[in-house]
């Protein structure tokens, strides 16, 4: 059938791209990774200021998912805490599939892979990545499937979780139609890409896994992490 994306849907997207691209890690950061200390301490240090710099971001994200902000407020918090790590998962992602040109991608796997996370957690970690670098997305769509993530009804925690269930359904709803619009010839783009929340979710217990190892080896995060992961 005939599929038109309507006016307010149009805006919602505009918004949500406008959003994904106003809030990036500052590239002075995001240079850091290119420095030239490689031991797995200096690499754990990197990916540390790394991450919290993303939680900046993703918090000023949020945000601007329209919505978002009337949710009850302790909702709010619970949302951002239940999704963080799927979020950061995403947007690692996007700097694996998107090549970065100053050779970010190499650095990025190289400190990744000697910062002290076991080898049991790297295939399932590196599998995503590739899985999501053969999808192609365009920006619309990550950053669609980044607020999608974010909207997850069921975190814990969640009061009025219809609320939520609301503000994703209609997200869900535009980037269906972006995708049957982006690949008309690939009918089952769309539940791909679903297909890969579903694969988020099982890196988080992953995650979980990795911040305990890293805390055994008296690792230290940053105050916006520990708070954001209830560590420490
Ligand atoms: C505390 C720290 C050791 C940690 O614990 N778990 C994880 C993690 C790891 Cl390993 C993998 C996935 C998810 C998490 Cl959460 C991390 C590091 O998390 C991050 C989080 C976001 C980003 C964005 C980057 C990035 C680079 C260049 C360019 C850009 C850009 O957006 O332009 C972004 S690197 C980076 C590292």
């Amino acid at each position: 059938e005939k599929i038109e994306i309507t006016k307010e849907q149009q805006a919602l997207m505009k918004i949500i791209l406008d959003a994904y691209n106003r809030h990036q890690i500052p590239q002075d950061v995001a240079k850091k990774l290119l420095q030239d200390q490689y031991s797995a301490e200096e690499n754990f240090l990197l990916l540390t200021e790394m991450a919290t710099s993303q939680v900046q971001v993703l918090v000023e994200f949020t945000k601007n998912i329209p919505g978002f902000l009337s949710l009850d407020h302790e909702d709010q918090i619970a949302l951002l805490k239940g999704s963080a790590v799927e979020a950061m998962f995403l947007r690692s992602a996007q700097v694996f599939s998107r090549k970065m040109p100053k050779g970010h991608t190499e650095v990025l796997e190289a400190r990744i892979r000697k910062s002290g996370i076991s080898e049991e957690f790297m295939t399932p970690m590196f599998n995503f990545y590739k899985s999501i670098g053969e999808l192609h997305m365009v920006q619309e769509e990550q950053a669609l499937l980044t607020a999608i993530t974010i909207l997850t009804p069921d975190r814990p925690h969640v009061k009025d979780q219809h609320a939520v269930e609301r503000l994703q359904e209609s997200m869900l709803d535009v980037l269906r139609k972006l995708c049957a619009l982006q690949h008309p010839q690939e009918p089952q783009y769309f539940a791909r890409l679903l297909g890969r929340l579903t694969e988020l979710r099982t890196l988080n217990h992953y995650h979980t896994e990795m911040l305990t190892s890293w805390r055994m080896n008296d690792h230290k995060f940053t105050p916006l992490l520990c708070e954001i992961w209830d560590v420490q």
